[in-house]
């Protein structure tokens, strides 16, 4: 008999209430690590009863037309090496495409929501390489043209776009916190000036007044669900959720900024606020993301499939050594990166996590820019050569050849 679809209604009936909490957070490009991050951070704070998140996708609708039937209450799988937990989680009221401007709109003009998440990945911002906004963009040129007409926002296709929209609507007295969650270095700041060219340019720069951009380094390795994870949730809950999603145990979260009309006490549920993210930013992207695309050139050119049989296989394994030890002298020596690379190996080789290397090996030029060249030209200013970091271009190459990433 198949299990009865999870919903928020069905489970309050069941004895295991998650009351849905009022609006206060707008997130834009709803996906797997959204769920499995800020929704998840938010539902274990202290005072999650009063943040409820409205979730809206980036492109695809399709998460939120598995959430928005089940009220948005999905279920987090926490996969470790020896076995599984679930949960539900409830921080997610409303869930709609990104599109449904009729929606967002009113929401991010209302003074009560005080944070924007984003999760939109580093294409979704549409910057040049040197980060600044791409204003050759054919997508942000036709939303300029848009915003300038003040025609309606149902026509806006890129998420600094609809942004834009939704400040332009609100008060200048209510002041907000927009935060970026994508593995960008310096994401606030590159969010606030990206939106400030795009608002001088439509002609909507008092929009910004009273936004707050807050930068963050977020971390935990989420891959795509499958289907099997689906049905393993059915069998394990009794439940049939169409929105679960499966993460590792470990979950970090460092933030930096102002948030102005408040927020969710994350630090109850373990983030961490500082004054200086630099260091927090540097290790995460470049060991972690960086070693990731160690791993998936490395791998794939070897034909592995996983981050964890790239792990296991020992020439990965000396290429992410070699790139690692002239990585870890990139880092800001005030964050300790022997104990975080032990971790890493650990949180690598966990098989039951199946984080596919094509999954990585998209926009390669962008993440090689961002989280191994940093690398390449330091050790070049200190002297040296860098040999593992140029292996990692040097792999990248052969993969393209290879026709095995864009
Ligand atoms: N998955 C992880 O392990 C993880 C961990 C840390 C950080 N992140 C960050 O989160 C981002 C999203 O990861 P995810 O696993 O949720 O991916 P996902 O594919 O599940 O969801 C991505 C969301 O962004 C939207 N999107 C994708 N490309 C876009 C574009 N060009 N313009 C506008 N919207 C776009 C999608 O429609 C979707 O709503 C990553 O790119 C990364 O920056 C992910
Ligand atoms: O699309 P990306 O490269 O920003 O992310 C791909 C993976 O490296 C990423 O999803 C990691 O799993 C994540 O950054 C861990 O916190």
């Amino acid at each position: 008999m198949t299990a009865p679809r999870l919903t928020r209604a069905r489970l309050a009936v069941a004895g295991r209430a998650l009351p849905a909490a009022p609006v206060r957070m707008v997130h834009v490009g709803a996906g797997a690590f959204h769920r499995a991050h800020q929704a998840w951070f938010t539902a274990r704070a202290s005072d999650a009863t009063e943040w409820g998140i409205a979730a809206f996708t980036g492109r695809s609708p399709d998460i939120a037309g598995r959430l928005a039937p089940q009220g948005g209450v999905f279920t987090l799988v926490e996969r470790g090496p020896r076995g599984d937990r679930f949960g539900h989680v409830g921080s997610i009221v409303e869930a709609y495409a990104g599109n449904r401007m009729e929606r967002f709109v009113p929401l991010v003009a209302d003074s009560r929501v005080a944070v924007i998440t984003l999760t939109i990945t580093e294409a979704g911002y549409r910057l040049t390489a040197d980060g600044a906004l791409d204003l050759t963009d054919s997508d942000t040129t036709r939303d300029i043209a848009v915003l300038r007409a003040g025609a309606t926002s149902d026509r806006l296709r890129t998420p600094l776009g609809r942004i834009l929209a939704g400040l332009a609507a609100r008060s200048p007295d209510a002041p907000i916190a927009l935060v970026s969650c994508d593995n960008l270095p310096d994401n606030g700041r590159l969010t606030g000036s990206a939106l400030a060219s795009l608002a001088d340019a439509s002609g909507l720069g008092p929009a910004l007044e009273g936004v707050s951009f807050v930068s963050t380094s977020v971390d935990r390795i989420t891959p795509r669900t499958t289907a099997a994870d689906l049905d393993a949730v059915e069998a394990a809950t009794g439940w049939r959720d169409e929105a679960a999603v499966v993460a590792e145990p470990f979950a970090d979260w460092t933030l930096s900024g102002e948030f102005p009309a408040g927020r969710p006490a994350w630090e109850t549920a373990g983030a961490r606020l500082v004054d200086d993210i630099a260091p927090f930013e540097q290790r995460k992207l470049l060991l972690l993301n960086g070693g990731h695309l160690v791993l998936a050139f490395e791998g794939l050119l070897r034909g592995r499939t996983t981050v964890a049989a790239a792990i296991a296989d020992p020439e990965c394994r000396q290429a992410l050594d070699a790139f690692w030890a002239e990585a870890a002298r990139a880092v800001d020596p005030g964050v300790d990166t022997a104990e975080y690379r032990r971790a890493l190996v650990t949180r690598f080789e966990n098989g039951r996590i199946e984080h596919r290397l094509d999954q990585i090996a998209v926009d390669t030029a962008t993440k090689l820019r961002l989280r191994v060249q940093p690398v390449i030209d330091a050790e070049r200013a200190a002297g040296r050569d860098a040999p593992g970091a140029t292996a990692v271009v040097d792999a990248w190459h052969r993969c393209r050849e290879a026709g095995l990433v864009e």
